[in-house]
C-alpha cells in the first residue's frame, strides 16, 4: 500500500464527435484496438501495480477477453461507467487499493513511460500533477455571436492532458464534494482544485493526443507505423 500506484483507465465514452458506429476506444491500430495499445503502456510501467479498466456495460466481455488475450494482469477490475466521464472515473477510484491514483483516458495511447513517472514524482512533491502542454495557438474568448471578448496571455495558458496524478483518498473526497455540490467538471484536477489540493503542470508531449475526431486517426495510424517501422 505504501506509495503504491494504481490507474483508473476510463474508456465507457461513447465517442460522439468521431462519428463511428464502432466507439472510438475499440477502433483497430495496426489490428490492436485503441484501449489495448493504451492498456500496455500502464501494464509496463514499473511504477504502476493496479488497473481499474472503466468501459461500457455492453463492453464488459469483450474487454475481458483482451485481458485475457494480451495477458494484461494488472488489471484488477473492469466496471460499468456512467453518463458523463466524472461518474466513469468515481466508478473505478472506488475500486483501487493503491495510495496514489492516476487517472487516464483510454483515448490516449501515446503517452509515454517517462512521462508517467515524471508526473508521478512531480505529485509526490506537491500533491497532485497533471501532463499538459503550453498551448501554440492564440487563443480567444469569444461570445455567443462570436464577437470576441478577449485574447488571454498566452504564456499563462495550458491545454491539459492525462495522466492526472492524486492521492487516492484526495480525489475520492474531491470527486464526493463535487457530486454533493452538483459539479460537473471536464477533468479530474479542476474537482481537486476546488477541493484546495494543490496541483502542479509537468510539460508532457504534442503526441499524446487524445484520439477525438477522424483526423486524430490519421495521426494515431501514422504515429503506430512508424513505431513499429523503427522497432523492426
Ligand atoms: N461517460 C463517459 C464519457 C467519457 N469517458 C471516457 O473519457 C475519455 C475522454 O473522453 P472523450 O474523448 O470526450 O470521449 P467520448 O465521451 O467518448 O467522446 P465524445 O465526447 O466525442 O462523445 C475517453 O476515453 C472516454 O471513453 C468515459 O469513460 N465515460
Ligand atoms: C481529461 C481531459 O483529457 C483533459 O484534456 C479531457 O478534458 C477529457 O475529455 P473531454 O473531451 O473534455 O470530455
Amino acid at each position: 500500500m505504501s506509495n503504491s500506484v494504481g490507474v483508473v483507465i476510463v474508456a465507457a465514452g461513447r465517442g460522439t464527435r468521431m462519428g463511428t458506429t464502432e466507439s472510438k476506444q475499440y477502433l483497430l491500430l495496426q489490428g490492436k484496438p485503441i484501449i489495448v495499445h493504451t492498456l500496455e503502456v500502464f501494464q509496463q510501467h514499473e511504477l504502476i501495480s493496479e488497473i481499474v479498466l472503466v468501459t461500457g456495460e455492453e463492453d464488459l466481455e469483450r474487454c475481458r477477453e483482451w485481458i485475457q488475450v494480451y495477458k494484461l494482469d494488472k488489471v484488477k477490475a473492469i466496471v460499468p461507467g456512467g453518463t458523463e466521464r466524472q461518474h466513469s472515473v468515481y466508478s473505478g477510484l472506488i475500486k483501487l487499493h493503491t495510495q496514489w491514483v492516476m487517472v487516464h483516458d483510454g483515448v490516449r495511447p501515446f503517452v509515454q513511460s517517462f512521462e508517467i513517472a515524471a508526473c508521478y514524482e512531480r505529485a509526490r512533491e506537491i500533491g497532485a500533477a497533471v501532463l499538459a502542454v503550453p498551448v501554440k495557438d492564440t487563443i480567444k474568448q469569444v461570445d455567443g455571436g462570436g464577437k470576441v471578448l478577449s485574447t488571454p496571455d498566452r504564456r499563462s495558458l495550458w491545454a491539459i492532458q492525462t495522466p492526472q496524478t492524486f492521492r487516492l483518498s484526495d480525489l475520492l473526497e474531491a470527486y464526493e464534494a463535487a457530486e454533493r455540490d452538483g459539479i460537473l467538471g471536464t477533468d479530474d484536477s479542476s474537482l481537486a482544485e476546488r477541493a484546495g489540493i494543490p496541483v502542479s503542470v509537468v510539460e508532457g508531449s504534442y503526441r499524446n493526443i487524445k484520439i477525438t475526431t477522424p483526423d486524430d486517426l490519421d495521426f494515431a495510424e501514422f504515429t503506430v507505423r512508424n513505431r513499429g517501422e523503427r522497432q523492426s
